[in-house]
């Protein structure tokens, strides 16, 4: 990577895309673009000529004016003071510019990501002796980085050698030398606290860790009907007001991963000023404190072209994997990934490219697979196992599931959760649809739930999708003739299915007691609901009328039991499970006495 800057001239403008003068310079370099500085990179090269995208409106910008080449790639600082900072998508930091610049922000200006002067308490790795081997990744000390995250300080990679000095416990700034690296050829490296890392390569780890552990969101529709894993990949399709947002804050606050970062390309402005609104209200319930102290925001904003979208993917993930090096477990939301590929499409028909579906460029599906690829749980070097679970809001135009970008991010993902506008529209909420979901994770986290929870789990979920499909097929026949078609074997397999839906899958992220439901607690009500059915299908083939099944209050329970009682509140749950075993008991006896011969 050269320092030298370049300067060259700006020979034509269209929107985001100029196109420049500038011997030497190289595909993927950055740029600065005009007298005014804009930011932008060099997306293709034809001879001398190279074609830049610019992250910023290049309105009042004219040919002839300088274009400086500035010899890196797009590229992100990673070091400590990125815990609860909000970014814009070439990270340059939102609340810093406002200070400078206010609200509105200037053109070309230049912030970098990371504060310069303030201290950070820097505490040497105490395993640590000069002349230790050092790789890529060793860890050289932390730093308390938030009350709830520890910042390790890595050495970057591409270094490696003996430790030949290191600071000792004190407070520095980022840019103070910690540590001095003696490499194999003599040459020392003075490391600082932080560096940069090329947002479009991925960072290197030492293998691909096939562990499995589930990330437990607390919604009973994800990790009991639709598991994710740590290091998973899924996509959040939905169509307009079908709550992609609160299924997302809901993973970001309670799933138990330790990092969040929410990566916001939203098209309507409004949107995104939702989410830098509400985040930072938002508690940790984990901590105590907010849940900004492990969250991070990047945020497209509104005087930027759709191009810099294209890049804030980038930029949140190399983000993602710098804390998934220091052996953290990371979620990345990306809301949404059809804004980004409709940034690709933009930035592709102003370059001439030949569209293929949907005006989409032919290498849709290649980025895509390649962000999400960079998701996964890896053996760090230094600091055990990290993951990276990407998760992407699709918002398919019209809530066509068919269009280009849903497809083929069904074809890379595992875990799709998909957004029912017809359940929204009847309150169901989440309104992720259990015909459309799957999760390729689901034997897997059957280990785990096993293990920890119930050897019963995935027998209990095939079960209660055994009889959401039944509903499916009966709820045809009582719409084409009418429930008396209906036998009461059948009337209550309903029942059973209504159970399931009201009881165990709604589940109201207002609700004080519900908006979390742990493992234990998730298994507990499944099972109550399908005992309740098992029951009460036993006793209807004893001849018990199906209407005094369906004058239980237990019922009525059933479908409330969730916001009754905590997951702390276990036993109260095992409680009426019993009174369920003596009411159906009773029911039975009683039954049975009435078939006896006088
Ligand atoms: N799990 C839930 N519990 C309770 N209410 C919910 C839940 N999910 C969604 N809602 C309700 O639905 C409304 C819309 O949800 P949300 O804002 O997440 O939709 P969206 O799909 O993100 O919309 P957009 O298309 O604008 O992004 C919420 O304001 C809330 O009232």
């Amino acid at each position: 990577m050269s320092e030298i800057k370049r300067i060259g001239v700006i020979r034509d403008i269209n929107g985001p895309i100029v196109t420049i003068d500038l011997p030497g310079v190289r595909s993927g370099e950055q740029v600065k673009i005009g007298e005014l500085g804009l930011f932008g990179e060099v997306i293709s090269l034809r001879g001398q000529q190279a074609v830049v995208q610019t992250y910023e409106s290049t309105d009042g910008v004219r040919p002839g004016e300088p274009a400086v080449g500035l010899g890196w790639p797009l590229s992100v600082e990673l070091g400590p003071g990125l815990m609860g900072g909000i970014f814009d998508g070439v990270q340059r930091p939102l609340s810093k510019i406002a200070l400078e610049s206010g609200d509105y922000i200037r053109r070309g200006i230049s912030v970098p990501a990371l504060d310069r002067t303030k201290e950070w308490a820097f505490v040497p790795n105490p395993t640590l002796a000069l002349g230790a081997k050092l790789n890529p990744g060793s860890v050289l000390g932390t730093v308390q980085e938030t009350h709830t995250v520890v910042h390790r300080i890595m050495v970057p990679p591409g270094i490696s050698g003996e430790l030949a000095e290191i600071t000792p416990a004190g407070n520095y700034t980022i840019e103070t030398i910690i540590a001095q690296v003696l490499d194999r050829k003599g040459v020392t490296h003075s490391l600082n606290m932080y560096h940069r890392w090329p947002v479009r390569k991925p960072r290197p780890y030492v293998r691909r860790d096939d562990g499995i552990s589930p990330l437990i969101t607390g919604q009973r529709v994800i990790d009991t009907f639709f598991p994710q894993v740590k290091g998973g990949k899924g996509a959040v399709p939905g169509p307009f007001g079908a709550g992609k947002t609160v299924v997302q804050q809901q993973i970001a606050r309670w799933s138990n991963a330790d990092i969040v970062i929410y990566v916001g390309c939203g098209e309507r402005g409004n949107e995104l000023v939702d989410v830098l609104e509400t985040f930072p209200q938002l508690d940790d319930p984990y901590s105590g404190h907010k849940l900004m102290e492990r969250t991070l925001l990047v945020a497209n904003t509104s005087n930027m072209p759709v191009v810099a979208r294209e890049a804030s993917v980038y930029v949140g993930m190399t983000m993602a994997e710098y804390y998934r090096d220091m052996g953290y477990d990371v979620v990345m939301l990306a809301d949404s990934t059809s804004r980004w590929a409709e940034a690709l499409r933009e930035v592709s028909g102003r370059l001439g490219q030949m569209p293929v579906e949907e005006g989409y460029p032919a290498y849709l599906a290649s980025r895509l697979a390649a962000i999400y690829e960079r998701a996964g749980r890896v053996e760090t070097y230094d600091a055990g196992i990290g993951s990276v679970t990407l998760i992407g809001a699709v918002s398919p135009p019209g809530g066509d599931f068919s269009e280009p970008v849903t497809s083929h991010t069904k074809d890379i993902i595992e875990t799709f959760w998909a957004l029912s506008k017809e359940l929204a529209d009847a309150r169901h909420y989440p309104s992720i649809d259990w015909v459309t979901s799957f999760s390729g994770h689901v034997h897997t986290a059957a280990q785990w739930w096993h293990k920890e929870i119930n050897p019963d789990w995935e027998k209990r979920r095939a079960t209660a999708l055994a009889l959401l499909a039944r509903d499916a097929e009966l709820s045809r026949i009582v719409n084409l003739v009418g429930p008396e078609a209906l036998s009461s074997a059948q009337r209550w397999e309903l029942e059973g299915a209504s159970l399931i839906k009201e009881g165990v899958l709604q589940q109201s992220a207002l609700d004080e007691i519900d908006t979390f439901c742990s493992p234990a607690k998730q298994y507990a009500i499944l099972d109550l609901a399908i005992t309740i059915y098992k029951r009460g299908e036993a006793l209807i083939k004893l001849g018990v009328p199906i209407s005094e099944l369906q004058n239980l209050p237990l019922l009525a329970k059933m479908r409330r039991i969730k916001s009754m009682y905590s997951s702390e509140q276990l036993e109260q749950i095992q409680a009426f499970r019993g009174e369920v075993d003596q009411a159906m008991e009773s029911i039975r006896i009683e039954y049975a006495k009435q078939g006896e011969p006088a």
